[in-house]
């Protein structure tokens, strides 16, 4: 089996659709041939009236009916191990697969509308330009669990919403500006059926177009399908008018927000075929961990090849516009940057860092992406004020709810203050959004707006259930009493014969998959405690890696290409890696300590099952410490058990969260809340003895400190410190 192919991200879809061979029930498996979560029986039903119920080759409707795993054929050509060795489970003999191979994305259609890319349907080209009347658009969206809101109106109003318009009218002539007394006004715009219909309906350019089909991606998801044409200005809209709208969405972990936020942006700044000459940065992006910077600029070469356009991450020591330094260009970058666009771009990025660390390098790239801190020193001037960012006319906020968390809320301002475009054009995307933040980004949006004459309208786009967990991943959630069980506990989820189900049927965890714990030192100890417990027939302690903020970049890089490889198979990790990152074949994540807030939960989870890969596991384990602050991560896992369908906490089916569970937890104030999320679980940070990671004897360990060097304990206080630049967890 090639493992890098499968985890890797950078690998195309549709060059791994041809040359996958695996094909387990495991999210591993590959591409699934649907990336949408919602609304398959209904599109298809649908699908009678739009198409008249046209059948794609391989039989699937063309509105993309989602393939269940086990009811297709068998296969499976993958050499048999012996069990002892058999790390990722389901192997040896014939396992039933997806039908017709799950990855098999160049020769399936899979999805509404998806005709000129997948195969080119007789008609579908034209059923693509048919403008949907309201009722189907509503239909559509709905079937989707999308939800489209106008916070803020602009003048004229958006299309699909000029009969509330007209009626507001002639009470108050023009909308008020927000209020949240105010009812908020839902539109329903003509949903994207299929990514075809980026050029034909929005004609973004053929390169792009074709670009995007080159990864293989046919069937929008589902934040790509309202999110696009908002972005992309609304059918029969006016390129003018594509400027017209500031966006906060809000949707599931590993639903493709970045290519909804992407598309949009990299369109506009190629039509404006001005980019031999610009030199200043058009759009910035901005990401809380340098990893997730690091993917978000390897996503945007593949889109960008041949384009012209050039995307850059911001490194330290780099800086942004014109300042008092000395300017030296760094445009010469740009061939470096079609190097790291291959699937190693992490670590060449990292191998290249060394070369442009020098104080003064002027990044000449339209798109920079980068981490809060970073992009901010490398805009302030030596007096300590910001350089002004007039170019720049898109500013992206990923996981827009951490940078406006209080942690990075000064810098994501910074910056965003620095953008003074008056035709700046924001978006804030994430999973979880909560009302403070989402009162926060509107707050900013209108009063940097008051000395402009920017009329944009302020738009909110919520995916599914606000705040959920994925619904196509099992949750686990274990009481294992004392740390000491965790270590158990997850030792036998390591141990290459662990039962394939546990005692209730579920699907166990199998490698590869991540480890979350709440501190840097944690991590650090659980990675001792566990790097020999793979035995060295299978590779040994070089499966199991750490990697926390503590770490230098290279070590960094190092490991997470050596994840995406295959050659680790365990990463054990803080809060760093739980927002963002995308490993395609991830089976499951193990919450070794609870994280601190539901939202984090929903991030940590959501790093399996991504575009709707089904059979992600998620494995939580509590402590006796952890009965007070639990509740909300129950919540969550019975909500979106209730979404699967498998229980709702009623106590039937499969559910890990039972009514009389729910009951018996105690429900923590919002203080309690606020505290955890701020330092963690107190006795798990202070490192207590009954929270200590560990197996050593009193004795030993006694010894091992003995041998400490004098300072060594400072070190440790220091690594819980919130020192560097990224989000390396809340409570690190
Ligand atoms: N239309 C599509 N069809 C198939 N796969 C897609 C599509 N759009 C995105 N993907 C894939 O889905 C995966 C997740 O995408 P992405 O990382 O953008 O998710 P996200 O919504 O940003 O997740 P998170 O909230 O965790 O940051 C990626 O592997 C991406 O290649």
């Amino acid at each position: 089996m090639d493992i890098y192919k499968l985890l890797s991200r950078s690998t195309k879809l549709a060059q791994n659709s041809r040359t996958t061979p695996a094909q387990q029930s495991l999210p591993s498996s590959g591409q699934n041939a649907n990336p949408q979560l919602f609304g398959h029986e209904e599109v298809k039903e649908m699908a009678g009236e739009l198409v008249n119920g046209n059948l794609s080759e391989n039989g699937n409707t063309v509105l993309g009916k989602r393939k269940r795993r086990g009811k297709g054929k068998i296969v499976d050509v993958v050499e048999e191990l012996p069990p002892e060795l058999d790390f990722f489970g389901e192997r040896g003999g014939k396992k039933k697969g997806k039908k017709g191979g799950v990855g098999n994305g160049a020769s399936e259609t899979g999805g509404l509308g998806n005709g000129a890319v997948a195969g080119g349907e007789d008609g579908q080209e034209e059923e693509d330009e048919r403008r949907l009347d309201e009722e189907e658009c509503k239909a559509i969206l709905r079937s989707h669990k999308l939800k489209v809101t106008v916070l803020s109106e602009s003048n004229p109003p958006l299309p699909g919403n000029e009969k509330v318009k007209r009626k507001k009218k002639s009470k108050d002539n023009i909308l008020p500006p927000l209020s949240s007394s105010k009812p908020k006004l839902q539109i329903y715009p003509q949903p994207l059926t299929s990514l075809t219909q980026l050029r034909t309906r929005y004609g973004i350019s053929k390169r792009l177009a074709e670009n995007i089909a080159y990864q293989g991606y046919k069937l929008p998801t589902e934040v790509q399908l309202a999110a696009l044409p908002l972005l992309m200005g609304e059918s029969g809209r006016s390129r003018e008018q594509h400027k017209d709208i500031d966006l906060l969405a809000v949707a599931p972990t590993g639903s493709g927000k970045t290519l909804a936020f992407l598309i949009p942006v990299l369109d506009t700044l190629f039509k404006d075929k001005k980019m031999d000459q610009e030199t200043e940065p058009q759009a910035i992006i901005v990401a809380p961990t340098r990893e997730l910077a690091n993917q978000i600029v390897n996503e945007g070469r593949k889109l960008v090849e041949n384009t012209g356009i050039r995307i850059s991450l911001v490194r330290k020591g780099m800086s942004v516009g014109k300042r008092d330094v000395d300017v030296l260009d760094l445009r010469g970058e740009r061939d470096e940057d079609a190097e790291s666009s291959s699937d190693d771009g992490e670590q060449s990025s990292a191998q290249k860092a060394s070369k442009v660390q020098k104080p003064g390098y002027v990044v000449k790239s339209h798109v920079l992406v980068s981490t809060p801190l970073t992009l901010l020193h490398a805009i302030e001037n030596l007096d300590g004020t910001t350089t002004s960012l007039p170019s720049v006319r898109f500013l992206v906020l990923d996981e827009a709810d951490v940078l406006l968390d209080p942690l990075f809320r000064d810098q994501t301002l910074s910056i965003w203050n620095a953008c003074s475009n008056p035709d700046l054009r924001t978006s804030l995307w994430s999973a979880t959004m909560g009302s403070s933040i989402e009162s926060l980004a509107l707050e900013h949006i209108l009063k940097n707006r008051k000395e402009s004459t920017n009329t944009a309208s302020i738009i909110r786009l919520v995916v599914g259930l606000k705040d959920t967990a994925l619904p196509n991943i099992t949750h686990i959630l274990t009481y294992a009493a004392t740390e000491t069980g965790k270590l158990l506990a997850l030792r036998q989820l390591l141990h290459p014969t662990a039962p394939k189900t546990d005692s209730s049927g579920r699907k166990s965890l199998r490698p590869p998959f991540l480890v979350f714990t709440q501190t840097i030192d944690r991590a650090k100890a659980l990675h001792a405690e566990l790097k020999y417990d793979i035995p060295p027939e299978a590779g040994g302690s070089s499966r199991i890696a750490a990697l926390h903020s503590d770490m230098s970049e290279t070590a960094r890089s190092k490991v997470m290409t050596s994840f995406r490889r295959g050659e680790i198979w365990v990463i054990i990790t803080t809060d760093l890696l739980a927002r963002g990152i995308d490993f395609r074949g991830l089976n499951g994540v193990v919450n070794y300590d609870v994280p601190t807030s539901a939202a984090a939960y929903v991030h940590r989870v959501g790093r399996t099952g991504r575009a709707g890969r089904e059979g992600g596991v998620a494995v939580t384990l509590y402590t006796k410490d952890d009965v007070p602050h639990v509740k909300p991560v129950a919540n969550v896992i019975a909500a979106s058990e209730k979404l699967r369908g498998v229980g709702g906490g009623d106590g039937e089916g499969q559910s890990s969260v039972k009514q009389w569970l729910l009951d018996a937890l105690p429900t923590p104030s919002k203080r309690d809340k606020q505290e955890l999320k701020r330092k963690g679980v107190e006795s798990r940070r202070a490192g207590t003895k009954t929270a200590r990671i560990s197996t050593k004897s009193k004795l030993n360990r006694g010894l091992g400190a003995q041998k400490k060097q004098p300072g060594s304990q400072s070190k440790g206080v220091k690594s819980m410190d919130l020192k560097e630049e990224e989000f390396g967890g809340f409570s690190d």
